[in-house]
Protein backbone atom coordinates (compact mmCIF):
# COMPACT_ATOMS: atom_id res chain seq x y z
CA UNK A 1 0.00 0.00 0.00
CA UNK A 2 1.16 3.58 -1.11
CA UNK A 3 2.26 5.28 2.06
CA UNK A 4 0.13 8.31 3.17
CA UNK A 5 2.24 11.42 2.78
CA UNK A 6 2.21 13.79 5.87
CA UNK A 7 4.33 17.07 6.72
CA UNK A 8 5.16 17.86 10.10
CA UNK A 9 6.93 20.94 11.67
CA UNK A 10 9.53 21.05 13.91
CA UNK A 11 8.89 24.84 14.79
CA UNK A 12 11.28 26.45 17.07
CA UNK A 13 10.84 30.12 19.24
CA UNK A 14 14.03 30.74 21.68
CA UNK A 15 14.95 27.29 21.32
CA UNK A 16 11.97 26.21 22.65
CA UNK A 17 10.24 22.99 20.08
CA UNK A 18 6.19 23.29 19.46
CA UNK A 19 4.04 20.27 20.29
CA UNK A 20 0.83 20.01 19.95
CA UNK A 21 -1.87 17.33 20.85
CA UNK A 22 -4.39 15.53 18.21
CA UNK A 23 -8.30 16.50 19.36
CA UNK A 24 -11.01 13.92 19.96
CA UNK A 25 -12.75 12.44 17.40
CA UNK A 26 -9.26 12.69 15.27
CA UNK A 27 -7.33 9.20 14.29
CA UNK A 28 -5.01 8.75 17.57
CA UNK A 29 -6.71 11.41 19.68
CA UNK A 30 -4.90 12.62 22.66
CA UNK A 31 -1.48 11.81 21.38
CA UNK A 32 1.00 14.37 21.07
CA UNK A 33 2.60 15.27 17.37
CA UNK A 34 4.98 17.98 15.83
CA UNK A 35 2.40 20.14 14.00
CA UNK A 36 1.65 19.48 10.22
CA UNK A 37 -0.82 17.10 8.02
CA UNK A 38 -1.11 15.34 4.83
CA UNK A 39 -0.39 16.83 1.49
CA UNK A 40 -3.22 17.63 -0.39
CA UNK A 41 -3.32 17.32 -4.19
CA UNK A 42 -0.55 19.75 -6.23
CA UNK A 43 0.68 20.98 -2.79
CA UNK A 44 4.38 21.94 -2.33
CA UNK A 45 5.71 20.14 1.18
CA UNK A 46 6.32 23.45 2.49
CA UNK A 47 2.77 24.63 0.86
CA UNK A 48 1.72 21.92 2.95
CA UNK A 49 3.27 22.70 6.78
CA UNK A 50 2.53 26.66 5.75
CA UNK A 51 -1.05 25.72 4.95
CA UNK A 52 -1.34 23.21 7.44
CA UNK A 53 0.09 25.14 10.82
CA UNK A 54 -2.23 28.24 9.65
CA UNK A 55 -5.58 26.31 9.67
CA UNK A 56 -4.28 24.39 13.07
CA UNK A 57 -3.03 27.03 14.75
CA UNK A 58 -2.50 30.54 13.64
CA UNK A 59 0.96 30.14 13.02
CA UNK A 60 3.39 31.36 10.40
CA UNK A 61 6.79 29.75 10.21
CA UNK A 62 10.10 30.87 8.56
CA UNK A 63 13.19 29.28 7.52
CA UNK A 64 11.63 25.93 6.65
CA UNK A 65 14.42 23.47 5.87
CA UNK A 66 14.20 19.69 5.69
CA UNK A 67 15.46 18.14 8.83
CA UNK A 68 14.73 13.99 8.17
CA UNK A 69 11.57 11.56 6.12
CA UNK A 70 9.98 9.13 8.53
CA UNK A 71 8.81 5.92 7.14
CA UNK A 72 6.46 3.90 9.72
CA UNK A 73 3.58 1.52 8.92
CA UNK A 74 0.57 1.62 11.08
CA UNK A 75 -1.75 -0.81 10.95
CA UNK A 76 -4.34 0.35 8.62
CA UNK A 77 -1.79 2.64 6.37
CA UNK A 78 1.79 3.72 6.20
CA UNK A 79 2.74 7.27 6.24
CA UNK A 80 5.85 8.89 4.92
CA UNK A 81 6.72 11.91 7.14
CA UNK A 82 8.26 14.78 5.81
CA UNK A 83 9.63 17.08 8.94
CA UNK A 84 10.56 20.27 8.39
CA UNK A 85 12.83 22.39 10.52
CA UNK A 86 11.23 26.03 10.93
CA UNK A 87 11.14 29.43 13.16
CA UNK A 88 8.67 31.00 14.86
CA UNK A 89 8.67 34.99 15.56
CA UNK A 90 5.78 34.44 17.94
CA UNK A 91 4.42 31.76 20.70
CA UNK A 92 1.19 33.29 20.65
CA UNK A 93 -0.73 29.69 19.21
CA UNK A 94 -4.40 29.46 18.55
CA UNK A 95 -6.23 26.04 19.52
CA UNK A 96 -7.95 25.94 15.96
CA UNK A 97 -8.01 22.27 15.08
CA UNK A 98 -5.73 21.15 18.37
CA UNK A 99 -6.57 20.79 22.26
CA UNK A 100 -3.47 21.43 23.44
CA UNK A 101 0.07 22.94 22.91
CA UNK A 102 3.41 23.02 24.64
CA UNK A 103 6.56 24.89 23.92
CA UNK A 104 9.31 22.75 25.33
CA UNK A 105 13.15 22.05 25.68
CA UNK A 106 14.24 19.43 23.44
CA UNK A 107 14.59 16.62 26.05
CA UNK A 108 11.84 16.79 27.52
CA UNK A 109 10.24 15.36 24.65
CA UNK A 110 10.28 11.66 26.46
CA UNK A 111 7.79 12.97 29.09
CA UNK A 112 4.89 13.31 26.41
CA UNK A 113 2.93 10.96 24.48
CA UNK A 114 4.23 11.33 21.33
CA UNK A 115 2.97 9.55 17.82
CA UNK A 116 4.53 5.78 17.02
CA UNK A 117 6.37 7.44 14.33
CA UNK A 118 8.00 9.80 15.86
CA UNK A 119 10.17 7.96 18.51
CA UNK A 120 13.58 7.96 15.96
CA UNK A 121 12.96 11.48 15.18
CA UNK A 122 12.82 12.56 18.62
CA UNK A 123 16.10 10.78 19.08
CA UNK A 124 17.53 12.57 16.03
CA UNK A 125 15.86 15.83 17.20
CA UNK A 126 17.36 15.63 21.32
CA UNK A 127 21.06 14.08 19.01
CA UNK A 128 21.22 17.13 17.06
CA UNK A 129 20.49 19.74 19.56
CA UNK A 130 22.65 18.31 21.71
CA UNK A 131 26.01 20.82 22.80
CA UNK A 132 28.70 19.77 20.74
N1 LIG B 1 1.13 16.16 11.86
C1 LIG B 1 1.73 15.03 12.23
N2 LIG B 1 1.25 13.83 11.80
C2 LIG B 1 1.90 12.74 12.21
C3 LIG B 1 3.05 12.81 13.05
N3 LIG B 1 3.48 11.55 13.30
C4 LIG B 1 2.65 10.70 12.66
O1 LIG B 1 2.69 9.48 12.68
N4 LIG B 1 1.68 11.41 11.98
C5 LIG B 1 0.59 10.78 11.24
O2 LIG B 1 0.37 11.45 10.05
C6 LIG B 1 -1.01 11.50 9.75
C7 LIG B 1 -1.42 12.96 9.66
O3 LIG B 1 -2.72 12.99 9.36
P1 LIG B 1 -3.75 14.04 9.99
O4 LIG B 1 -5.04 13.33 10.11
O5 LIG B 1 -3.21 14.70 11.19
O6 LIG B 1 -3.74 15.08 8.83
P2 LIG B 1 -4.70 16.29 8.59
O7 LIG B 1 -4.45 17.33 9.65
O8 LIG B 1 -4.52 16.65 7.16
O9 LIG B 1 -6.12 15.62 8.93
P3 LIG B 1 -7.57 15.88 8.42
O10 LIG B 1 -7.86 14.69 7.57
O11 LIG B 1 -8.34 15.89 9.69
O12 LIG B 1 -7.56 17.20 7.70
C8 LIG B 1 -1.75 10.78 10.86
O13 LIG B 1 -1.95 9.45 10.49
C9 LIG B 1 -0.73 10.85 12.00
O14 LIG B 1 -0.90 9.75 12.85
C10 LIG B 1 3.52 14.08 13.50
O15 LIG B 1 4.48 14.24 14.25
N5 LIG B 1 2.82 15.16 13.05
Amino acid sequence: MYPLLVVAGLVFHHNKLLITQRPPGKKHAGYWEFPGGKLEKDESPVNALVRELCEEIDLEVTQCEIFDVVYHRYDEQPVLLMVYRCQSDTSRVRHLEVSDHAWIDVEELHNYSMLPADDELIEQVIKKNAPQ
